[in-house]
């Protein structure tokens, strides 16, 4: 990637923010390394509106926490107009999906907190925080609290928060996402033309988000990134003019673009991790195969999707299945897949069909479903970790099934993939987990243990 930008002069001024060659693992709860980010190259020019899309647990967040200086990456470096950076980046500012407001602060007070690292006069910082209120369209709302606002407002001042010490780049934490679809969309509106207006000193943004129209909506470049571990995508550039038109040929060509991105990834035409279904009376191999992770999500869920495919049968593809269930793309594309990698559905393209399994699935009693559900996790190699140890032993502690699945899955959580395979193991009636004990069994009865 070309991180070098020219300036008026026709020198190189560095990228105003930079990550180079960026890994970054955690140590979870338990105690394991999770490798997060793996050899990230991304720059924000001067003057650009950056967009970082991706899958929920992609890494995002961790790339904009990199940036801000509010943690240090693994290895690689992370520069800030061509220095490293060295803790906190005084010069970023983040505005957060929560909006993070003190409740026992004005909107004067709350906009004044973006000051605080600042030795400033007083009348400095009131002119500062009178401007930012002014910027933002609060101006009657100096001496307001929080709780008498309405969530766009709340925004607001957390856009007048961020903007009130100038800084060189705003970073949007999923920013517009706990908002409504309207006032969503007018703020989104409001922050482009305070961007594209000279002067406002807002000049280079870069942004988090799950929403594919918002990132082609607002970014000059948008970057998705791949999970596990979060890898660079694809990186597009977006020439459309401002205002865009979203309802325009040209925008929906980048969504799709975007779109079958994040599907092809996510869901290939050619999946199938079932590797080494086990043979009735062989003992099954915890060998060190590459295994699939499993998406993290409830088994309610996925039975929720088959009901709604099985009696919409026009809903047909992801994305009017997206909107259908009113969960984010990148939300539905796990529940797609969780429902994929059972067998009960098969999405060639971003189509989404019924297989003759996932028929007969909903078709079938509790008892049948059970039984089908079962069937279908006993063919996931990840199961055969726990399968192949109960079948060695009564009991078995969490804490060993943990280990050996962080070393299957060097990029997922294993305490959370953990709670979703008991969950999905529950529900199959396979096993269960006592968090008393701390440990994983057959359930006796399996007639009663049907349950979410
Ligand atoms: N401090 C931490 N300790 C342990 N694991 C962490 C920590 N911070 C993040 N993670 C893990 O790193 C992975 C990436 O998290 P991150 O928040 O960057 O993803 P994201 O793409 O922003 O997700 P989302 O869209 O859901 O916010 C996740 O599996 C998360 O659980």
């Amino acid at each position: 990637m070309n991180t070098l930008n020219l300036d008026t002069h026709g020198s190189v001024k560095p990228p105003i923010a930079e990550l180079c060659a960026v890994n970054k693992s955690f140590i979870t709860a338990g105690g394991h390394e999770l490798k997060v980010l793996q050899d990230i190259d991304v720059a924000v020019h001067e003057g650009e509106l950056l967009a970082l899309l991706g899958q929920s647990g992609s890494g995002k967040s961790t790339i904009l926490r990199c940036l801000t200086g509010l943690i240090e990456p693994s290895s690689g470096r992370a520069l800030m107009e061509g220095q490293p950076l060295h803790g906190v980046n005084t010069q970023a500012s983040v505005v957060f999906q929560t909006f993070a407001l003190y409740p026992w602060l004005t909107v004067e007070q709350n906009v004044a907190v973006g000051l605080m690292s600042r030795q400033l006069s007083r009348a400095d910082r009131d002119a500062a925080v009178d401007r930012a209120i002014e910027l933002i369209g609060l101006g009657n709302y100096h001496a307001a609290y929080p709780r008498e606002l309405s969530g766009g407002m709340r925004q607001r001042v957390g856009i007048a928060r961020a903007l009130v010490s100038q800084p060189r780049l705003l970073c949007l934490d999923e920013a517009f996402s706990a908002l409504d679809v309207l006032t969503a969309e007018n703020l989104r509106q409001e922050l482009i033309s305070l961007w594209r207006t000279p002067g406002t000193g807002l000049s280079s943004i870069f942004m988090v988000t799950h929403n594919i129209e918002e990132a082609v909506e607002m970014a000059t470049r948008i970057v998705v990134l791949f999970p596990r571990p979060g890898r660079l995508g694809l990186v597009l550039d977006n020439p459309l003019p401002y205002p865009r038109d979203t309802r325009s040929t040209e925008f929906q060509r980048l969504v799709s673009i975007i779109h079958e991105c994040i599907t092809t990834t996510t869901l290939p035409d050619h999946p199938a991790d079932l590797l080494d279904v086990p043979q009735a009376g062989q003992p099954i191999s915890r060998g060190r195969k590459r295994m699939e992770s499993i998406p993290l999500v409830p088994v309610g869920q996925i039975l929720g999707l088959l009901s709604i495919l099985h009696d919409s049968p026009e809903l047909s593809n992801i994305y009017d299945i997206s909107d259908e269930i009113g969960k984010e793309f990148g939300e539905t594309i796990s529940l797609v897949k969780a429902a994929e990698i059972l067998e009960f559905i098969d999405t060639p393209k971003d189509e989404v069909r019924f297989t003759e399994l996932g028929q007969r699935f909903v078709g079938a009693d509790a008892a049948g479903k059970q039984a089908i559900f079962a069937e279908q996790v006993f063919k996931l190699r990840l199961f055969h970790i726990i399968i192949a140890l109960l079948n060695e032993h009564e009991e078995v502690e969490a804490e060993r099934v943990i280990k050996d699945i962080a070393s299957a899955l060097p990029y997922d959580s294993p305490e959370k993939v953990f709670e979703t395979m008991i969950a999905w193991g529950r529900y199959a009636g396979l096993m269960d987990f006592n968090t008393k004990t701390g440990m994983v069994f057959v359930p006796k009865d399996d007639t009663d243990e049907i349950g979410q």
